[in-house]
């Protein structure tokens, strides 16, 4: 799996893969890594797929059961910390995730890293899963605060590629999602990493594809 996520000037833009494995087996190219908590919320998923599905439609449940409750939303900040607390609590127990909670609220828009072992940073640039150094490779490169929304989507779509390139255990698709104020919008929902592979071999002016 690679996962992506950086804030930048016009919100937060998601990048990520599509493929599951069993051992050394691909289970899956089609994957949804994305889970849409609700209209202002995202979680990525890495790790176990049922640890990552689980509890991230647990979270899902415990906003919208809080809105009903009280009239009003969680925040991300508040959101994020009630899954870390979910994975202190079963820390040691087995779980394996690395996910992201980005959203938005009345206080703009944030990007958290939490993983099992209760670890739960804010932050600006992440990249989960096996293929993450690959994807910080691009990103750490090529990352600026100001870029527009086209060019911030053309950097995680880069970032993903190269990282399905070189990590067997990503690739398949890429799903972009971009994070404003008003929520969230899915800007892609599956670009074939194949395809991206050959329009950037052509681009490098490579013969063929450039894996001879
Ligand atoms: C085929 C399949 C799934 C599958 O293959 N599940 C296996 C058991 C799984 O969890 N695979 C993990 C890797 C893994 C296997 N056993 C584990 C025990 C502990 C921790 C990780 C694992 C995986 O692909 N994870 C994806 C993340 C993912 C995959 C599917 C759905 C959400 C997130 C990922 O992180 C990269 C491929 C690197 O592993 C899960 C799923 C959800 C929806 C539709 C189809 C599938």
């Amino acid at each position: 799996t690679t996962t992506l996520g950086f804030v930048f000037k016009e919100g937060i833009l998601l990048a990520v893969d599509s493929r599951a494995s069993m051992g050394s087996f691909l289970s899956s190219e089609q994957v949804r890594k994305v889970i849409e908590i609700n209209e202002y919320l995202l979680g990525t998923m890495a790790g176990g797929a049922a640890d990552c599905q689980y509890w991230l439609a647990y979270l899902a449940n415990h906003c919208r059961t809080y809105e009903l409750k009280n009239g009003s939303k969680l925040s991300v900040a508040a959101a994020s910390k009630f899954l870390q607390g979910i994975l202190i609590g079963y820390r040691n127990s087995g779980l394996s995730m690395g996910c992201m909670i980005a959203g938005t609220d009345t206080t703009g828009q944030h990007l958290y890293y939490i993983d099992n072992d209760g670890m739960r940073l804010k932050g600006d640039i992440f990249s989960v899963g096996s293929g993450s150094t690959y994807a910080y490779g691009v990103l750490d490169n090529h990352y600026r605060y100001d870029l527009s929304l086209n060019e911030a989507v053309e950097l995680g779509i880069r970032a993903i590629y190269h990282a399905t390139h070189r990590d067997t255990a990503s690739g398949g698709v890429v799903r972009v999602y971009h994070i404003h104020k008003d929520g969230w919008t899915k800007v892609h929902d599956g670009i074939d990493v194949v395809d991206l592979h050959y329009q950037f071999a052509k681009q490098k002016g490579l013969v063929g594809d450039g894996d001879e």
